[in-house]
């Protein structure tokens, strides 16, 4: 039987940055029989909201539960529960990139694996699928990959609807529906609902889904701005003179829209294009920029204007929401500052971004004193040898690079992973079978090699994170463009350089996009982001499909620029310069490598 949902207390950060909030103390209710509309602008946190209540994003603090039967096994907080997965479907936002398989009937099969069904069961249940999205069956032996946008979005819903799950969470599913996709996809959720079933549906098109729904969630920030019965929403729409009107006010609650204009004409609230152009080019010009100064329109509002009217928008937008809020509450939502541990408040937060920022941004370094300062450091740990050495060379490393440890720490697991490797190899370097002894002279020496590979590594770590690949490639345009008078293809090797600098942490993503993908399609209860070793097999081959189709893409946007069919001239649109960043980086490299020198010549284990 369907049961409710349940957040509470739900709080979720960055993978990658602990500090960085993405959802704060979410307490909600779902109730099943209900269609709930996820509103808010772009970057709110709606998909982060989804993937959450699909057990994508790991919860920093809090619960989830559907049922009553919790999301994440309490003894066993890093692995998910299957029978609560088996409950839901989730089409992500770009469902259509998620294809595995060679063909529309495998990915139907793919998705319905988990749930072990008889293969006639499989059979009818595939075919009523295509049936109620409207695909032809004859598609079902097409490359996803072939399909028009539209139809794999009809594909993905009916590879969901095909598990016939209670809940189904779908993100942004009416984009790149034509209008019949659309009616088609509204009756399902009609059904769906009729079925005593419920739907969660993160949307910015409230024209096609605000009729259906029974609540309406704002999202915020990271916040549950406000919950109400979707009633409210369709009285204001009835009340008001257009239907326009009242979504006009919904959409100004969660999308903001640009203060500024707020007497138009017709008492419209969502501003006309040419009034929001004028005003976005005001506010440009108040602030120095440069771009549209020449728009039509700009400068008709002045900045001091634009400023008076702000505290003003502010105020009414409170106030309307006050009003509206009042008893709307049926859904609890919470927006509570975050207060557990001692995790930092939210003015802390924006000062550590900002020295972050200041200090660690990709632009910060000219890439070659990045280049010279790990040559340097990199060349004398490789004069090192024994293990005693290499310790002390450890310590110099992890002094080094402390400073940039916010940036690096995504690659803590790439660096935990080596180690583990490492330790396996020396164990293995180091066994002897007659009889069954260690000997740790036979493993020193491949343990020295890879923790020295280790510590080479961990200097280059803040590398990737310190350089943009446009950077390096100009550093390498200007350092050696010369060269290209006397025939050498300077050019071509710096944009390969640059390419291959770029698709390192394009394969570590795409990599992660995979794992989510796997988890959240195979029901897989493993530990977030590892693709269980069953399913290796169904994700290494469209892994190497889709990094193959990155390249053929970048080749296409290479060539489209003109690479490689005329004698391309490089753009010098900057000139990079030493400073006193880089001077200061180059004197902590000067100094670690005198360290690791002294280590060389002094320490003899
Ligand atoms: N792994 C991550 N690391 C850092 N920031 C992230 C991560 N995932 C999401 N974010 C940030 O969280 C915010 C919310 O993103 P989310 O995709 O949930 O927004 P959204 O409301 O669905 O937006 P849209 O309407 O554009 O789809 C964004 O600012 C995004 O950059």
């Amino acid at each position: 039987m369907p049961a409710d949902w349940k957040l509470t207390n739900v709080t979720v950060c960055a993978e990658d940055d602990k500090n960085r909030l993405l959802l704060a103390m979410i307490n909600l209710t779902f109730e099943p029989g209900n269609i709930t509309l996820l509103i808010g602008r772009n970057g709110a946190g709606k998909s982060t909201l989804l993937e959450t209540m699909a057990g994508l994003r790991k919860l920093q603090t809090g619960s989830i539960s559907i049922g009553g039967e919790p999301l994440w096994l309490p003894k066993r907080n890093k692995k998910l529960n299957r029978s609560a997965l088996l409950r839901f479907g989730l089409a992500m936002q770009q469902s259509d990139a998620q294809w595995f398989a060679q063909t529309a009937r495998e990915e139907l099969l793919y998705s319905m694996r988990p749930y072990k069904l008889p293969e006639e069961e499989t059979e009818r249940r595939m075919l009523a699928a295509l049936d109620v999205t409207g695909l032809q069956p004859a598609l079902l032996e097409r490359d996803p990959w072939t399909l028009s946008g539209g139809q794999q979005r009809r594909l993905a819903l009916a590879c969901l609807l095909a598990c016939e799950p209670d809940w189904l969470l779908l993100d942004e599913p009416t984009a790149g529906l034509d209008a019949a996709g659309t009616s088609r996809l509204c009756a399902i959720l009609e059904a769906h609902k009729a079925a005593g079933r419920g739907a969660v549906v993160a949307t910015h098109d409230l024209d096609a889904l605000l009729p259906l729904a029974d609540a309406v969630i704002v999202v915020d920030d990271g916040a549950v701005r406000e919950a109400a019965p979707a009633e409210a929403a369709r009285e204001l729409a009835s009340a008001a003179p257009q239907a326009l009107r009242a979504q006009a006010l919904l959409r100004e609650r969660a999308a903001l829209p640009p203060e500024g204009p707020a007497t138009r004409s017709g008492g419209a609230l969502w501003p006309e294009p040419r009034e929001l152009a004028a005003a976005i080019a005001g506010g440009l010009a108040a602030r120095g920029g440069r771009l549209y100064a020449h728009a039509p329109h700009a400068g008709r509002m002045s900045a001091g204007a634009l400023r008076a009217q702000q505290p003003a928008a502010k105020a009414s937008a409170s106030a309307r929401t006050e009003q509206q809020t009042e008893g709307t509450r049926s859904l609890e939502p919470s927006r509570a500052a975050p207060a557990w541990g001692n995790k930092l408040s939210e003015p802390q937060q924006r000062t550590l971004d900002a020295k972050q920022s200041r200090w660690l941004r990709p632009d910060r370094f000219d890439p070659r004193a990045l280049v010279l300062a790990y040559f340097l450091l990199t060349a004398c740990t490789l004069t090192l040898g024994g293990m005693g050495q290499m310790a002390l060379a450890a310590c110099v490393a992890a002094a080094v690079i402390a400073p940039t440890l916010p940036l690096i720490r995504k690659w803590l697991s790439v660096f935990r992973a080596f180690a583990i490797v490492t330790v396996i190899l020396a164990l293995i370097a180091g066994i002897s079978l007659t009889p069954l002894t260690f000997d740790w002279s036979k493993a020193e020496p491949t343990t020295v090699k890879l923790f020295q590979l280790m510590v080479i590594m961990a200097f280059g770590m803040p590398m990737l994170e310190l350089m943009t690949p446009l950077r390096l490639q100009r550093a390498i345009q200007q350092t050696f463009g010369w060269t290209a008078r006397f025939g050498l293809p300077i050019h071509a090797v710096g944009l390969l350089i640059t390419i291959i600098f770029r698709f390192i942490p394009l394969l570590a993503r795409e990599w992660g996009r995979f794992a989510k993908l796997a988890s959240a399609r195979g029901k897989s209860g493993s530990r977030l982001g590892a693709v269980p070793i069953t399913m290796l097999r169904s994700v290494f081959i469209p892994y190497i499909r889709a990094i193959l189709r990155l390249a053929e893409g970048m080749a296409d946007a290479l060539e489209a620029r003109g690479y490689g069919s005329m004698p391309v001239k490089p753009t010098y649109g900057f000139r990079l310069a030493f400073g006193k960043a880089d001077a200061g980086l180059l004197a902590i490299a000067v100094t670690g490598s005198f360290l690791l020198l002294l280590i060389g010549c002094f320490v003899t284990i």
